[in-house]
């Protein structure tokens, strides 16, 4: 992972000519490049840990696995949400004090110990993929941070392939667990745009959701079981396939972004690799058709519909399926595109493809075939790389995600795209604003928007986001809708959760902070108000 980029620099995306063409002429983007900082022109705040400090670190993990290191500090500097990326073009960064990788459990509870009485704080890094502030190094008053960096936290620990259970560090990344598993023909099916680098315990402390979550579920549904290091023991929780000995208390860990106790590993409930696959892409008329159709499906049963199903708007289809220039002459083409791909044996795959094909066929829509669904796999890791290209150039490109009903999709759909629009009018940018359903319930969905602007001139470009991400929370929290469905809180959402959890509910969750965490050690400033 790059320090002010996304993934790896090899894999850098150019801007097409459309997009050019386009940027320019609905945008106003010149093209002419922002100026960029080297990272060793980067001055980092301060080191405040002493020389004693770090041999008290060392004498935990070893030599190796502390370091104070310019570049070390600086790849964990923050995530990587537009904002971040923006912040690393700044000559003066925040920073962790130091980096620590253990690589045991005991190493985790000494570390914490060590932090609890020395008030340092900490905040864990797994993949660095963080959108919501979830990485930054806030030291919420203490005398300084470290970043615990889970990456050795990287083996198969156990596969009962009897069960489908298998239990996973919480360093290892999405690649890296689907190559341990494939090597036992076994798949965890958890693919996020992330995949390539966020990790198995990063997935389950933000609840993240994957790109084939209408087959597999979110990553929190997969999850049967957790080891958790917090300062005042081990929590081990969740050994059989159902319980009914109180709460579940795996949920209190399940979205706790390292505020409760640092994920050492996670056992997952996992399947046989699948044998074969079906993508198929649909036409509707119209975001709504597309939508109904695709509740209509969601609602048929479990186990009966796609792995895959996602729905672009009309903006997003034409974007997407534009012939170059389309977009600037009112050419592209019409419509709301879907994507259905199914996993499985042969026989079940057609199965499956027939009974929703039925579904959609019924609710308005039209079979293209696999050609634009075999486009969307293809290209299923690549967007975040343009978002970099676009960053470059002076183009603004965020995504911000959120879910509702299904009787309140369109009318939510309609709220955000307008706060954002309007928005980033009023700071004298014009906006296309895209918009996709991708993980869809009985009862309700997501709704996932992709927003590319002009970045300003005049405003600071983080202030010009902040005030367009403000309007579409407000207008997602008065939708009634959630603040966040798999990016998580951080520090982002934090001022909005007391909306979404009540008073009450914002207690409960100090409450067992202070029970686990008494000197506040763990990520400080993130989701808990
Ligand atoms: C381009 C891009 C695309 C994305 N696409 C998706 C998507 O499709 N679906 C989705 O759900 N999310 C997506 N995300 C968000 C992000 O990838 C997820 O939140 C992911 O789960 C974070 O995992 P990570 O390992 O990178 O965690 P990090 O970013 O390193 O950490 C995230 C938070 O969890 C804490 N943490 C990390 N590991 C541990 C641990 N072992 N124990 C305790 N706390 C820990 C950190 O302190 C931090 O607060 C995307 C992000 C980017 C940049």
């Amino acid at each position: 992972m790059q320090w002010n980029a996304w993934g790896a620099a090899e894999s850098a995306t150019p801007l097409s000519q459309n997009i050019t063409d386009l940027l320019r002429s609905a945008l106003g983007v010149t093209g002419h490049p922002r100026p960029a900082v080297a990272a060793d022109d980067v001055a980092l705040s301060p080191g405040r840990l002493t020389a004693a400090d770090l041999d008290d670190l060392r004498a935990v993990v070893g030599d190796a696995y502390v370091s104070d290191a310019h570049a070390d500090r600086l790849l964990r500097a923050g995530g990587k949400s537009t904002p971040d990326l923006l912040r690393r073009t700044a000559r003066e960064q925040d920073a962790p004090d130091a980096v620590v990788l253990p690589g045991t459990d005991d190493e985790v509870a000494t570390l914490l110990r060590w932090c609890s009485e020395h008030h340092v704080a900490v905040v864990a890094f797994g993949g660095g993929t963080s959108v919501v502030g979830g990485l930054d190094p806030v030291d919420g008053g203490l005398r300084a941070v470290i970043s615990l960096d889970l990456r050795r936290f990287d083996r198969l620990v156990d596969l009962d392939e009897v069960s489908g259970v298998a239990v996973m560090g919480a360093g290892l990344t999405g690649p890296r667990a689907e190559e341990l598993l494939g090597e036992r023909g076994f798949s965890l099916g958890h693919f996020p745009q992330s995949h390539q680098f966020a990790t198995i315990g990063g997935f389950a402390v933000t609840r993240s959701s994957g790109q084939d979550s209408a087959g597999y579920g979110r990553f929190d549904d997969m999850v049967v079981g957790l080891t958790t290091i917090t300062p005042r023991g081990t929590l081990t929780l969740g050994t059989v396939a159902k319980s009914a000995a109180g709460p579940d208390l795996r949920q209190l860990i399940l979205g706790s972004e390292g505020t409760l106790g640092i994920v050492t590993a996670v056992a997952l409930r996992v399947h046989r690799t699948p044998t074969a696959a079906i993508n198929e892409a649909w036409h509707f008329p119209d975001f709504v058709t597309g939508a109904h159709a695709l509740r209509a499906v969601a609602q048929r049963g479990p186990g009966l519909g796609p792995t895959v199903l996602r729905l672009s708007d009309e903006a997003e289809t034409g974007v997407n399926l534009a012939k170059p220039g389309a977009i600037a002459d009112g050419t592209a083409p019409g419509g709301t595109l879907a994507i259905t791909r199914y996993e499985g044996d042969a026989a079940a795959c057609a199965a499956r493809r027939e009974l929703t094909a039925d579904v959609l066929a019924a609710a308005g829509g039209t079979s293209l075939g696999s050609e634009a669904a075999d486009a969307w796999e293809h290209g299923r890791f690549s967007a975040p790389y343009l978002r970099d290209s676009l960053l470059a150039v002076g183009a603004g490109c965020e995504t911000l995600e959120t879910a509702t009903s299904w009787a309140r999709i369109p009318d939510l759909r309609t709220a955000v795209t307008s706060a954002l629009t309007d928005a980033l009018a009023a700071s004298g940018s014009q906006a296309l604003v895209l918009c996709h359903i991708s993980h869809t319930y009985p009862t309700g969905a997501s709704l996932y928007f992709t927003v590319v602007y002009k970045m300003s001139s005049e405003i600071d470009p983080i202030e010009q986001w902040a005030a367009a991400k403000s309007a579409a929370n407000d207008a997602i929290v008065a939708s009634g809708a959630t603040i966040t469905h798999h990016h998580a809180v951080g520090v982002d959402h934090r001022g909005r959760l007391d909306a979404e959890i009540g008073s009450v509910g914002v207690e409960i969750l100090r409450a067992v902070k202070q029970a686990l965490d008494p000197a506040g050690i763990l990520n400080p400033g993130k989701l808990i108000p």
